[in-house]
């Protein structure tokens, strides 16, 4: 370990990878992603991939709630990739500009400035690069910065910067209209599938926990040996992106093949973590997915992420379990640091929780 101990505490000046790519840096090895790195669902070269519009289908979320049609395109989505681009969320577009806004201004400061947010030893949020938590690990080519938003009396606002001066009024605008979002998107999901209209997101508690992430991807000179991602599912039930309005470089998997996530720029990519796989019983998709670099532009990226109180036992739905369909997943309380355990010990959690009767 005593090499990479330089990655524990925040980001190190003189090795970011911000700076590595500024200076023109090779990206020293252990970012050099090894064929089994790829999550063994394609042992395909990095450079594998289908941009596959219909792939990703664009799902208009003011209809769900009227439009047969539109809630059907939803079910449908959801159950083959897990994945889709979604409009009529409600957001004006100078708004999603402004949340990319801040972003980029923010990745844009010195790194001392941003130092100052940085993730604390035993901290998860704040500022800073991949935890390592082994000699094996392959890193990602971005730095982030990772706070929790909701419950709002847990916001560590030392750590939501103040520059620019608009950081934190935008992050808490935008936190609370994907909020609502999510509300949505859990009646829909409920209906789409006949259930009752909380069976979702009455297993989230009062009190659920969200979490974003902005992420920085600086350009890269090896894009066929470093990813900006590596691939994973998320931990969460549902997660909300917004792409960069220029850079593509999300890839999901489809149906075997890595399939790249067009940008569309006004539109959120909704993909669902894995949370809602359980408690959906498997018919919904926790789509593995990844983030490729490339040589000459930057991309950034926000992810807003939902999940259960931790103290909430979430599993699959019991309308969603008979003789057709037997119970997948077993109960499970706190989720999170379930899924930090499983990959501490280079385990996908997902397959840990599944029911064996
Ligand atoms: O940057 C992206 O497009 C995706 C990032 C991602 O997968 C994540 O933050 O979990
Ligand atoms: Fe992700």
């Amino acid at each position: 370990m005593a090499g990479k101990s330089l990655f524990f505490d925040g980001v190190p000046l003189s090795k970011s990878v911000q700076d590595m790519s500024v200076n023109g840096d090779e990206p020293p090895p252990e970012f050099h992603v090894k064929d089994t790195s790829l999550g063994g669902t394609d042992s395909s070269p990095l450079s594998s991939s289908v941009s596959d519009s219909d792939s990703v289908p664009v799902v208009d979320l003011s209809l769900l709630l009227s439009s047969k049609d539109e809630l059907e395109k939803l079910r449908s989505a959801l159950e083959s990739g897990g994945c889709f681009q979604a409009i009529g969320h409600g957001m004006s577009t100078s708004f999603i500009d402004q949340v990319r806004g801040v972003a980029k201004h923010f990745f844009g400061l010195p790194q001392e400035e941003k130092m100052k947010y940085s993730r604390t030893a035993n901290g998860v949020e704040g500022y800073g690069h991949d935890l390592v938590v082994s000699d094996k690990q392959v890193l990602d080519w971005n730095t982030r910065l990772f706070l929790r938003v909701f419950p709002e009396n847990q916001r560590k606002l030392n750590l939501w910067p103040e520059n620019p001066d608009s950081f934190r009024e935008v992050l808490h605008e935008y936190s609370t209209k994907l909020k609502q979002m999510m509300d949505l998107l859990f009646k829909a999901m409920a209906k789409s599938l006949d259930l009752e209209e909380n069976s979702f997101s009455g297993q989230f508690g009062d009190n659920p926990v969200m979490q974003v992430r902005f992420n920085f991807y600086p350009p890269c000179s090896k894009p066929d040996k470093v990813l900006g991602v590596k691939p994973h599912s998320d931990r969460s039930g549902v997660t909300v992106l917004l792409q960069d309005e220029e850079v593509e470089g999300l890839q999901v998997v489809k149906d075997g093949r890595w399939i790249t996530v067009p940008v569309i720029p006004h539109a959120l990519v909704v993909n669902l973590g894995d949370q809602m796989q359980i408690m959906s019983n498997g018919i919904f998709k926790s789509p593995v997915h990844r983030v490729v670099t490339n040589t000459d532009k930057l991309r950034i990226s926000v992810a807003m992420f939902n999940e259960a109180e931790p103290e909430k036992e979430i599993g699959p739905v019991e309308a969603l379990i008979d003789d057709n369909r037997p119970r997948l997943y077993r109960n499970v309380k706190n989720y999170a640091s379930f899924n930090y355990e499983c990959f501490q010990k280079g385990k996908v959690a997902l397959e840990e929780v599944k029911f064996h009767a």
